[in-house]
């Protein structure tokens, strides 16, 4: 039998209020589930407006910890009540002084599995992440969840290929990439990196990129949301660069072994070569 796993994203505006973002995030979720789906992903700090755009200290007011914050727990029984696995990312806040860019993921029973910690946190014109967060400090974690491996490497890390490689290595079978980044700076790469990593890894990817402007700076995030699988072909279309939206597609998971056969990458790697790559 066909090992299928009906997957969600979602692409969001910003609401103006956490409530009523989560709120939103929560109907999506909701309808989500009718449709069949039983994993879902929002977009980086998905809870909040993208406040990297500037750097003010009022911003911290957005952080919460994790899991005990107010929005993981909420999410947990979300995939209580959805039956679905979520992956939720928020801005963290661990202790004073002490902030990152996370996100959680939850299995379909509202047990909480775990957090990842984006490790490359950029510091370019409208993206100050570097005034926020600390670097990520736990590794390449793979969730077992009901639907299978899931990781999540967040934003910037995309344009960097050894976490791919190092959470393929960890056994991901999919990767939710949450993102936030703005038209004129890299539509371009948005079709290429992600596919590219998929292709080099064989695993599906779900990238998703926020939506519209919003009240702390002038970046246009362009949305185009999508799932892509193993051999880098996108799975459906991918969403508007507009307006927000849900999507929902089935992924073949059997896919992977069967790309992984025939392009036996991770058989033909030579990490005994690679000594240099690991060199400060
Ligand atoms: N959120 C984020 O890391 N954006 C940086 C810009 C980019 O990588 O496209």
């Amino acid at each position: 039998m066909a090992n299928v796993v009906r997957a969600a994203l979602v692409q969001a505006t910003w609401t103006g209020d956490t409530a009523s973002m989560v709120a939103k995030h929560e109907e999506h979720a909701r309808e989500a589930a009718r449709q069949g789906a039983k994993i879902i992903g929002f977009q980086e700090v998905f809870n909040a407006p993208y406040f990297c755009q500037v750097q003010e200290p009022e911003h911290y007011r957005w952080a919460e910890p994790v899991p005990d914050g107010p929005t993981v727990t909420r999410m947990r029984e979300l995939a209580r009540e959805t039956g679905m696995v979520v992956v939720v990312p928020v801005f963290e806040v661990e202790q004073s002084g002490f902030y990152f860019n996370t996100a959680a993921v939850i299995d379909a029973d509202g047990t909480y599995l775990g957090k990842y910690r984006k490790h490359h946190i950029p510091q370019v014109k409208g993206f100050w992440e570097k005034y926020y967060f600390k670097p990520g400090n736990l590794g390449w974690p793979v969730f077992d969840t009901v639907v299978g491996k899931v990781g999540v490497y967040i934003c910037y890390d995309r344009h960097f290929p050894e976490g791919w490689r190092q959470l393929g290595l960890n056994g991901a079978q999919l990767v939710y990439n949450p993102s936030a980044t703005s038209r004129g700076l890299s539509s371009h790469l948005w079709q290429l990196e992600q596919p590219a990593a998929a292709v080099a890894n064989e695993y599906y990817i779900a990238a998703i990129n926020r939506v519209g402007e919003e009240e702390y700076g002038d970046n246009d995030f362009y949305g185009t949301s999508y799932f892509v699988d193993p051999r880098g072909q996108f799975v459906g279309e991918t969403a508007s660069d507009k307006s927000e939206e849900l999507v929902v597609r089935d992924l073949d998971f059997d896919l992977i072994e069967e790309v992984r056969r025939q392009w036996a990458f991770y058989r033909d790697r030579r990490p005994d070569a690679y000594e240099g790559l690991v060199q400060p």
